[in-house]
């Protein structure tokens, strides 16, 4: 919770800034800013009088807003000083000879817009006398009745307080529109709010009572002096007026926290009051001990306590629930039963409480709704589990849970493969994966939050499935958290989900040897995608048969990807691994440069075919040339150690996204060429070796965590040979002494520097070289002299200390007037420097 500090930093906000940045005197000035953008009644303004106006940021808004040789009158209690364009004068605005003055500077001039952003200033900054703000608007608002012009416009600074309403109806009276507003640059924690009044009627004559602060705030016993007269005159006591409470002058008002509690309105505390207190627990107060020792009361219900004019919706609802849940604990009823009117005054603040009330109904009313409706799905889907696994026990069939839809053509849906393939029922009817769907379905519900709000309809489940659930639901939540956590682990993840996992079957086959019933999903899936435009039962027979051919094709030779794999250089001198026939590898070959994959190309190869490309017979025979070499240097391109698992995943996904493939051999793979290469092993005994208990995992029934887990360790080690281990140590040794990207760059542009002098020093001898007016002599020396200016350093410019005082502080960036290399110090940390050693020499 961002809470906005009245005192020190805490006022040099963004506004603060940009006013010294803009060269504004006040920050104030953006209020000006944002309130003529809303409203534009300074663009069509010739004569503005602002009162109220020093140190003058106001006026110097006027001077740039307003067009040009227009008038700018502004008077303070404070000297001004001067602005160009700028009339300015030091008086009090609630005197005559206030008033004298600005008819001698405006002569017969009538003003289009009267301002007003005075605030009498007693006390620290945030007691705010709202008394007299109101009195010192209605001054400035006889003023502007005197100075305006018929049409004119009225700005005003205000203070929502008890007189506020009464201001706005005075001037309601004298102009066609009144608007409150609060532009955003006026900090959320002060009272104030701006009244923009429009089109001044300029009435004839106006009823004294209507200016007169006796009158119209009617509560008023004594006329309020104005309290920055005291500045002036310190004899002056502040007097007490009626409209506020007995001992209480302040805007800041604070309640204990257990009214809070006890009230039936708590809206209306929070509308009313500035703080709850929760420590008078000190003073004896017991419902307050009791209170502050409940470990409902947070820290942060303590943080909003502290202040609530600052608080959010958000932190609203967090008190309002803490009150009801203590209200619980301490036996009283919890339902809302009266409602005590708000005071009339704060209208401003009666308004946000109602919405706030509404917002509140209308979420609880939705609440209930989405509850309503999870709880029904949740049956729902319950129902169909258990409908699905008396179907797999053959008491009932797919018909009786819903599953038949009648087709296009009136055929069944049970008997379409397409519909079918879509839901994905018949591809786990035939594993045995009902039970899988219905758990999915459960476990999506309980993903969308079904289930987990602790409705109380689970009594039918056994307990067993319950803590199943519940195993499943904190599972999911972990990985929810770790995929959060982890970016490898959320880039796997969107993999699986977008169904790439062509890879991952390659990989999967290569961990644990090839075939097993991963194979049959990949196959129906993309038997489905390709079809997906198609109704037809014909062509999604046809669109198997295509893809039974090629499974069959690739155990005949090897798939594309395997091709891919196995057409790295490593591989190049295995005899009869790739016994493809040769045109299929010419399509093959150009298939994979058309789609951008270059799979099986290195780094060289790509930059090549860039170039004008080269025929298939010369690529094939440049890699073997390219592999000879790297053979006869024993330099293999590896980077995968054994144990990293993350790490395999990464180099998985690069290869994925189309990278050189040197990164996806294996240290596996490297003994298993190496062991090819020897003759220790056959082709065939790869493929045998595939069959093997890692490959037919029964995987029915079994939780996703149970599952996730045995994916990522039950799976074979494979041997390495030492020869391996060792090219993988030394490639990640090559690649942690690359330098970080940082240094080769700062490398790099040293170096096209040094190019940029060298071309420069050239041309410049060069022109010597030419001069015909030179002896031979004269120009050696020359270019020599050139040669060796250039040689020598540059000395470095000395860094400039600039002090961070007055309207240094707080800016980021250059100070004005430095040029060149400086150093920003604080002085206040000499100071402390000074007065530590001070301290340790004493010592
Ligand atoms: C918030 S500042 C005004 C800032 C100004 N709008 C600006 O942009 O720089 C309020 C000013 O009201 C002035 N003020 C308060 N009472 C006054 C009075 N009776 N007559 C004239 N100025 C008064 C104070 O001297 C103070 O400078």
């Amino acid at each position: 919770m961002a809470i906005q500090k009245k005192h020190g930093k805490g006022r040099l906000d963004k506004w603060y800034k940009l006013a010294k940045e803009k060269g504004y005197r006040a920050r104030a000035a953006f209020k000006l800013i944002q309130l003529n953008k809303k409203y534009g009644f300074l663009e069509k303004s010739k004569v503005v009088l602002d009162l109220c106006a020093a140190p003058g940021s106001w006026c110097q808004v006027c001077a740039e807003t307003m067009p040009k040789d227009s008038i700018i009158v502004g008077v303070d209690l404070s000297p001004i000083k001067p602005i160009p364009k700028v009339i300015t004068f030091q008086s009090d605005i609630t005197t005559e000879k206030c008033r004298a003055t600005i008819r001698t500077h405006l002569k017969t001039w009538k003003a289009d817009c009267v301002l007003h952003d005075g605030a009498p200033n007693v006390g620290t900054a945030w007691v705010q006398d709202s008394y007299n703000q109101a009195e010192l608007a209605l001054h400035s608002l006889k003023l502007a009745t005197e100075f305006l012009v018929e049409g004119g416009a009225f700005v005003t600074k205000v203070f929502r307080s008890k007189d506020y309403n009464s201001l706005l109806w005075v001037l309601n009276q004298l102009f066609t529109k009144v608007h409150a507003t609060k532009p955003p640059s006026s900090r959320n924690v002060s009272a104030e709010i701006f009244v923009v009044c429009l089109g001044f009627k300029a009435p004839k004559r106006i009823d004294p009572r209507l200016l007169d602060p006796r009158s119209v705030f009617e509560d008023l016993k004594d006329p309020a002096p104005n309290n920055e007269a005291k500045v002036y005159n310190p004899e002056v006591k502040k007097r007490k007026r009626e409209g506020y409470e007995e001992g209480d002058y302040t805007q800041f008002k604070e309640i204990a926290a257990s009214e809070f509690i006890q009230t039936t309105d708590p809206i209306a505390i929070l509308g009313q009051y500035n703080r709850l207190a929760l420590e008078q627990a000190k003073n004896g107060d017991v419902a307050l001990a009791a209170l502050d020792k409940l470990p409902e009361t947070t820290d942060e219900i303590r943080h909003c306590c502290a202040d609530l004019k600052v608080l959010g919706r958000k932190e609203f609802k967090l008190l309002l629930k803490w009150r009801l849940r203590v209200r619980e604990i301490f036996g009283f009823p919890t339902k809302k039963t009266t409602k005590t009117p708000l005071a009339e005054e704060v209208a401003e603040v009666e308004n946000m409480d109602e919405e706030l009330r509404i917002q509140e109904e209308l979420q609880r009313i939705k609440d209930k709704e989405s509850h309503k409706k999870k709880r029904e799905r949740r049956k729902e889907n319950e129902k169909k589990q258990k409908d699905i696994v008396r179907m797999q026990m053959n008491m009932t069939t797919p018909m009786d849970i819903g599953m038949e839809q009648e087709g296009p053509r009136g055929e069944g849906a049970m008997f379409r493969l397409k519909t079918i393939d879509q839901t994905e029922a018949l591809r786990r009817v035939a594993k045995g994966k009902m039970v899988k769907v219905a758990e999915a379905e459960t476990k999506k519900d309980r993903d969308s939050g079904i289930g987990s709000s602790g409705e109380t309809d689970d009594e039918s489940d056994g307990e067993a499935d319950r803590l199943e659930r519940e195993l499943d639901n904190m599972y999911d939540q972990y990985r929810e958290k770790k995929a959060a956590a982890d970016a490898k682990y959320r880039a796997k993840r969107a993999r699986q989900e977008h169904g790439d996992d062509e890879w991952e079957g390659v990989s999967e086959s290569e961990k644990e040897g090839s075939g097993g019933d991963d194979d049959d999903d990949d196959m129906l899936e993309e038997d489905s995608s390709d079809d997906s435009d198609t109704e037809e039962r014909g062509d999604t027979g046809k669109s198997l048969i295509r893809d039974l051919d090629s499974t069959a094709q690739d155990g005949a030779g090897l798939s594309k990807r395997a091709r891919g794999f196995f057409n790295q250089d490593i591989f190049q001198t295995i005899p009869g691994l790739l016994d493809v026939p040769e045109e299929e590898e010419e399509g093959e070959e150009e298939g994979a440069e058309g789609e951008g994959e270059g799979e099986a190309m290195d780094v060289d190869d790509k930059e090549e075919s860039d170039d004008e490309l080269p025929t298939i017979q010369e690529q094939k025979k440049m890699r073997k040339e390219k592999s000879a070499r790297k053979q006869a240097s024993g330099d293999f391109e590896i980077v995968k150690d054994h144990d990293d698992d993350d790490d395999w995943e990464d180099k998985e996904k690069k290869a994925k996204d189309g990278r050189p493939n040197i990164d996806i051999i294996t240290a596996e793979a490297m003994t298993l060429a190496h062991q090819l290469a020897r003759g220790e092993k056959t082709a065939h005994d790869i493929i045998d070796e595939g069959y093997n208990k890692y490959a037919f995992k029964d995987r029915d029934g079994l939780p996703d965590w149970f599952l996730d887990d045995e994916t990522r360790h039950d799976k074979p080690h494979k041997p390495i040979t030492k020869e391996a281990a060792q090219a993988i140590k030394e490639k990640l040794r090559a690649y942690n002494a690359r330098p970080i990207k940082k240094v080769a760059e700062a490398r790099a542009r040293k170096k096209f520097k040094q190019v940029q002098k060298l071309e420069k020093l050239k041309k410049k001898a060069d022109l010597l070289a030419g001069d015909e007016g030179m002896s031979e002599k004269e120009k050696a020396t020359s270019i020599a002299k050139l040669m060796s200016s250039a040689a020598r350093k540059k000395r470095k410019q000395p860094v400039r200390v600039v002090k961070a005082a007055g309207m240094n502080r707080g800016i980021s960036g250059r100070p004005k007037g430095v040029k060149g290399r400086y150093k920003m110090v604080d002085p206040r940390m000499k100071k402390e420097m000074r007065a530590l050693k001070r301290i340790s020499k004493k010592k």
